[in-house]
Order: C-alpha cells, then sequence, then structure tokens
C-alpha cells in the first residue's frame, strides 16, 4: 500500500496516509493546526487503557492517545544516557513549539495502525489480518443477521488465552478466507454458536496475566527500540484491550455492510433504478480508519486514493460512521472551489460516498463543541470531540 505521499492539509502534513489534499475553504486556512490542546481540551484518549493514564508523571496537556503518551515516557526512562531520546523522539505531548511538525506518532504493526497527530486527530487503522480472514466464511452469509451481536457483545467472556502464531495459522477455516460474497454484511468475528466453545480463563489466571501486564509496562521490558525514531512495543496491548477492539470492530463491521444495503433498497424505490450497484457499488471493507477529533481537530479537503487501484476504479464506496460531537463536514468536487457543500454530521451518521461520488474533496471544517448526545457522554466518559469511522476495501 503507497502511502508514501504526504499531504498538505490541516492534520500535519507528515502524515504519511497519502491523501491527495486541496485548500478550498475549509482547506489549508480552517485547517492549519492551532496550538495543541489550545482549546483547553486534555489529552485525546479514544482508545487508551484506562490504567495507563495513572503512570506517575506522564503528561496529559496534549493531545495524543494515551498509549504512545505512556510509551514516550517509559522511553524517556529507559534512555536517559546512551539514547538521545528527545532528539529522536520528540516529546509527543508537548505544546506547540517549532518542533510540531515531529508531532506526528505513527504505530504500526500488521493489521494494525494508529496515526497519533497534534492537530487534534488519532487515527486506528484495522486492516484485515489472518483473524480477520479465518472468520470470513462462505458457508455462513446471514451469520449477521442471526448472531445478535448485542448478546454476543455482553454474554462473551472476555478471557484472553496467549495462542502461538504456529496455532493462530492452523486454525483452520483460512482456505475460506476473502470468500464473503458482495453485498453480505461483513462482520470479523464469527457468530457465537460457531466460535469453538473455550473455557473462561479463571480468576487466578486472569489477575495473573494483568500482574504480568503490568510488570511489563512498568519495567519497560519487552520495548525496542529498532532505530532512531522507530520503536516496537511488544504485546502491548493489554488482553482486556484487545478484547474490546475485537467486539467493537465486529459491531461496526455489521454496521457498514447493513448501510450499503439500505442504501440500495431507498435508491432502488428513490430513482427507481435496478442498477443501484452501479449508481453506489457494495463492497466487503477490509480496512477501518478511526479518526478522533478534538474539539480543535479538523481535516483538510482531500481525496481518499490510498485504496487499490481496482477499488478506486471500481470507485467502491466509503462508510463513515460518525459519533460524538458533530461536525461541520465539506465537500466539493475540485479541490480549489470557493464554496464547497457543506454539511453536519451528528452522532450516529453514516455517511456514504462511492460510485460518482467516490472521489470528492472533503473534509472537516470544525468540531461542534457539546453537541454529542448526553446518554453518550455519560455512558462511555467519551471526551469532548468527535470519533470518525471510515470502512474501505483496499
Ligand atoms: O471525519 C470524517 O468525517 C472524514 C474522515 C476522512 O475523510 C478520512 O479519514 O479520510
Ligand atoms: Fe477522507
Amino acid at each position: 500500500m503507497n502511502r508514501g505521499r504526504a499531504r498538505n492539509v490541516g492534520r500535519n502534513s507528515s502524515s504519511t496516509r497519502g491523501r491527495s489534499s486541496g485548500s478550498g475553504s475549509g482547506g489549508n486556512s480552517a485547517h492549519r493546526r492551532g496550538p495543541i490542546g489550545a482549546d483547553g481540551s486534555s489529552s485525546g484518549a479514544p482508545f487508551g487503557n484506562k490504567d495507563r493514564s495513572s503512570v506517575p508523571g506522564r503528561q496529559t496537556s496534549g493531545q495524543m492517545p494515551e498509549a504512545v503518551g505512556c510509551s514516550a515516557k517509559q522511553l524517556e526512562s529507559l534512555s536517559a544516557s546512551s539514547y538521545e531520546f528527545q532528539k529522536d523522539f520528540p516529546s509527543l505531548s508537548a505544546q506547540s513549539s517549532p518542533r510540531d511538525k515531529h508531532l506526528n506518532a505513527r504505530r504500526t504493526q500488521r493489521g494494525q495502525t494508529l496515526d497519533l497527530e497534534a492537530g487534534g486527530i488519532g487515527t486506528l487503522h484495522f486492516d484485515r489480518s489472518p483473524v480477520v480472514e479465518t472468520a470470513c466464511m462462505r458457508d455462513e452469509p446471514s451469520m449477521l443477521a442471526e448472531s445478535g451481536i448485542k448478546d454476543r457483545f455482553s454474554e462473551k467472556g472476555s478471557q484472553c488465552e496467549q495462542t502461538s502464531h504456529e496455532n493462530t495459522a492452523n486454525s483452520g477455516n483460512s482456505k475460506n478466507s476473502e470468500c464473503l460474497p458482495v453485498g453480505i454484511p461483513y462482520d470479523i468475528c464469527q457468530p457465537q454458536n460457531e466460535s469453538l466453545v473455550t473455557l473462561k480463563a479463571p480468576l487466578l489466571t486472569k489477575n495473573r496475566e494483568k500482574r504480568n501486564e503490568l510488570k511489563r509496562s512498568l519495567e519497560g521490558k519487552n520495548i525496542t527500540i529498532l532505530r532512531s525514531g522507530m520503536v516496537l512495543l511488544k504485546r502491548y496491548i493489554s488482553c482486556n484491550d484487545q478484547v474490546m477492539i475485537v467486539k467493537i470492530c465486529s459491531k461496526i463491521g455489521v454496521g457498514a455492510g447493513g448501510a450499503i444495503q439500505d442504501s440500495h433498497a431507498w435508491l432502488k424505490k428513490e430513482s427507481k433504478s435496478y442498477n443501484v450497484e452501479d449508481i453506489l457499488p457494495s463492497m466487503s471493507p477490509n480496512i477501518c480508519i478511526v479518526n478522533f477529533y478534538t474539539k480543535s481537530g479538523r481535516l483538510g479537503l482531500h481525496q481518499d486514493k490510498d485504496e487499490s487501484q481496482k477499488s478506486l476504479l471500481e470507485r467502491l464506496p466509503v462508510v463513515s460512521f460518525s459519533i460524538g460531537d458533530s461536525a461541520e463536514f465539506l465537500y466539493a468536487d475540485q479541490r480549489d472551489t470557493e464554496k464547497p457543500e457543506k454539511i453536519i454530521l451528528e452522532s450516529g451518521d453514516v455517511l456514504i460516498f462511492g460510485g460518482e461520488s467516490r472521489h470528492i474533496f472533503h473534509g472537516v471544517k470544525a468540531i461542534l463543541p457539546d453537541t454529542a448526545p448526553k446518554t453518550l457522554l455519560t455512558e462511555t466518559g467519551l471526551r469532548p470531540g468527535r470519533l470518525n469511522l471510515t470502512f474501505r476495501e483496499y
């Protein structure tokens, strides 16, 4: 995947997601990054492990998600003498300074990428990994409809047994990978009754895992500096967090397929066209990019061009979910348009752009403060800001 083209938009231009950027109204000026935390909001930690925030001495005033702030801190202590930490791995939670251009951090593993950017946006990508592929079973087209995601969410235990690489590779379903027919709602998890029966890990085992995780994080073990500015934190995401992430992705994956299908039904009715696939092609998403915008978060006008040539040529849609504060979303056919169209994306909205609209320039001009549903905030403690998830097929 070529992510090497830099963008020149409100998000730090050293981002490598390769969007083709523009500067329409809401472009450069609207998206130029202000000082971090200028709006007084505290550190964004959309996926942060709450426990980690209590690590003594860590800074929370920037807008970096918690995990990175923590690793930076650990590194700092690790590297006191031989490693010039501040130079090679600039502090991720620093305030606006000439070093701003360095304030991007990007955490990448196979199948998972976390863009952490200083302008109030963090990005988490979930690529379809072998785990996902094994859950994709040709013979189970209706797995989502039947599986009752909500129940599964609450019923499944959160045990996490360490699985060796070999075990994963031999998990049996791999030959069924990538076989989900287009248009079938997509889920990264198997329906509950298809899952292997596993016993819940006893409390003792769980506690031991937790202790070990804590110990590892405190000792800074399993942290390797691969090269200047490139750090590997082995098994850094706790088991519980992994469980949560998978469950959330699973739940949302259902929505992605479903939203397109619902749109098709609507298109059929409204446009009296039976070729709805021509207007809005179906897709089976294998990437989810998660952005979190704090109150000052912006995203300049850009096109989404990081997907494969095939995906772009077929104009497979991007499906975007909004959660939290509302956003002013701009779109236009041309990069330099004076007056892009503006819509407000509210919490719970799904925006799809495919077909003739696949290559529109789009961006987020502003986050509208205090517009998130109160229940969402009280139930989740979501920080002020907006969570955005875009599903795509690479
Ligand atoms: O936040 C949004 O609504 C848009 C996000 C977006 O355009 C992107 O991630 O490429
Ligand atoms: Fe985009």
